[in-house]
């Protein structure tokens, strides 16, 4: 790990970074020879930019003064000092939702550095090991060159019934193969990885809770993307070919897009230094938990995708010249509340953070698990509901070098027409948008993301089912009940937990 004096400052010097890197690349069968050029990749480079870009524009959100260095740092870099810290990251995501209008794909590995940071620490508080000193070196190191980390932490799984152990092929979980004096060699598959190649350093970790027999899949390290070893297959996006063609109308949002691709280890080698977790299995739940505990409420992004699905629905509604109508109100409203109820519970959990052992600060499980569980719904009903107000054209219209033909263009362009004084072309673009962010490129972060990202739905209902502490609300219910009575005091000493969390007085 090399020092330097300055980081990546601006998004130029940030895509600049991505080039002339030793990647192995795989898209549609071939080996990508640039990243950085290719047009169905550039969007979501372009996305990651913005986070650099935001940083210059709106240092109070966007950067925060590291503990470690005593510098300014990007926000996705900054562990939570404070409960302000972890509010900012949300409103930060917010901001870049609506920018971006996709998945801007730094949140993983602001996640992951968070908990393990705390992870780490009670490691080291438990074993005596010094993961947690090794892992701040490594967040400053980054934070110095202001790197993208991208966290890798879902395995592709095999059969979902077994263990890591007890899978057919032990390669169905990222493992260690082989250890020498100096580190360790490790195999495995990563799935949906978001935002790798636009990474600088991947930090890999377990993705479930492990047994005494999983010890060998009880490894966390960081590893240069370009590490000897790795392979990239390019995951495929709904409509993603549309950026290789022509013109910039079909493509919905030319801009901007996610990314996400299958990462293969084989024999890859992390040194000692790197390793921030290696057998201590039974701290891989601690860190499931609070990665997807941070994770659940970064959710809060999606609601600055809605924003901007919002502001298509009622700008479609304007040009086709139905904005008056009352129940097209009344579908702005309705996508609103949805949306704002997403930020709500995602902001609310992030209020709501503690300070972990070692300091940093930690949302709250509780309602990272209601945030989530909102998003794996609330976007595909804000979803129809822009569906409804585009009308038909949205999956009708015929294509750009239609509306450019010299044949054909001019009666698309007396036909596609709307309200009189909107440019027909205006109208396409944003019913473009809408499917793009609904149908197409986009909808991967904004629908299927939301549904699977950081867990499953089920995940969240697990989590939500720990701690909902029924024994007390019964007791509640009992009292007023007159089932039992003088429970009064008891009961309110009896406040711990999430209900700890909720009559905290200092706040
Ligand atoms: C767009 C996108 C981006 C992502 N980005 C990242 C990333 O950057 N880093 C990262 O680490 N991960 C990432 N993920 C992965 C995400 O965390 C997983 O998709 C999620 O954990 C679900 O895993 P899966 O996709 O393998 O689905 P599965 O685990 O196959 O789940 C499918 C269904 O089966 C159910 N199921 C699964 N296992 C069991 C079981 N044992 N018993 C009963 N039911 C079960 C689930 O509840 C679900 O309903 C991303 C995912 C998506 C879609």
């Amino acid at each position: 790990m090399d020092e330097v004096t300055e980081g990546i400052s601006t998004a130029e010097a940030y895509i600049e970074s991505l080039r002339g890197r030793a990647l192995k690349v795989y898209l549609f069968g071939e080996l990508v020879a640039d990243i950085v050029e290719h047009p169905m990749i550039r969007p979501s480079i372009n996305a990651v930019a913005e986070t650099f870009q935001l940083a210059l524009q709106e240092p109070e959100l966007a950067t925060a003064i590291s503990p470690f260095t005593g510098k300014r740092v990007n926000r996705f870099l900054h562990i939570a000092q404070k409960r302000e810290d972890v509010v900012l990251q949300n409103k930060m995501q917010r901001r870049l939702g609506q920018l971006t209008g996709t998945c801007f794909q730094r949140c993983v590995g602001m996640d992951a550095f968070n908990a393990l940071y705390s992870t780490t620490f009670e490691i080291d508080a438990c074993y005596h090991t010094n993961y947690h000193t090794r892992f701040r070196k490594f967040i400053a190191y980054t934070q110095n060159h202001n790197f993208v980390i991208g966290g890798a932490m879902t395995d592709v799984k095999g059969d979902r019934s077994l263990a890591p152990h007890q899978q057919a092929d032990p390669d169905l979980f990222v493992h260690i193969t082989r250890r020498t004096s100096e580190g360790v060699y490790i195999t495995g598959a990563k799935a949906h990885q978001t935002g790798c190649l636009n990474s600088h350093w991947l930090l890999v970790m377990p993705t479930m809770r492990l047994t005494d027999n999983d010890r060998n899949y009880a490894i966390v390290g960081a590893i240069p993307v370009d590490a000897k070893g790795i392979t990239y297959i390019y995951g495929r996006q709904s409509c993603d070919t549309r950026s290789m063609e022509t013109g910039d109308i079909d493509s919905g949002n030319a801009h901007y897009g996610g990314q996400e691709a299958m990462v293969i280890f084989e024999e890859v080698f992390i040194p000692n230094e790197l390793i921030f977790m290696d057998g201590e299995y039974e701290f891989a739940s601690m860190l499931v938990e609070r990665f997807t505990c941070y994770h659940r409420r970064s959710y809060v992004c999606k609601s600055g995708v809605g924003d901007v699905l919002i502001g298509a629905a009622a700008t479609i509604a304007e040009f086709n010249g139905a904005d008056k109508a009352s129940h097209i109100k009344d579908k702005l409203v309705e996508m609103t509340h949805l949306n704002e109820t997403i930020y709500a519970t995602g902001i609310a959990a992030s209020y709501q953070s503690k300070p972990t052992l070692s300091g940093t600060y930690l949302a709250d499980d509780m309602l990272a698990n209601v945030c989530k569980h909102h998003v794996t719904r609330l976007p595909y009903e804000i979803s129809r509901l822009a569906q409804d107000l585009a009308g038909g054209l949205m999956v009708t219209l015929p294509s750009e070098q239609d509306f450019r033909s010299e044949t054909v263009g001019h009666l698309l362009e007396k036909y596609l027409k709307g309200r009189a004084d909107v440019p027909t072309e205006h109208r396409m673009r944003i019913l473009r948008l809408i499917e793009n962010m609904t149908l197409g490129r986009n909808a991967v972060g904004y629908l299927t993301e939301s549904m699977h990202g950081a867990g499953s739905p089920q995940a969240q209902r697990i989590q939500i089912a720990r701690q909902m502490q029924l024994d007390f609300k019964k007791q509640l219910a009992k009292e007023l009940a007159g089932i039992k009575k003088r429970q009064k005091d008891m009961l309110i000493k009896e406040i711990s937990d999430y209900f700890g969390r909720v009559f905290d007085t200092n706040v």
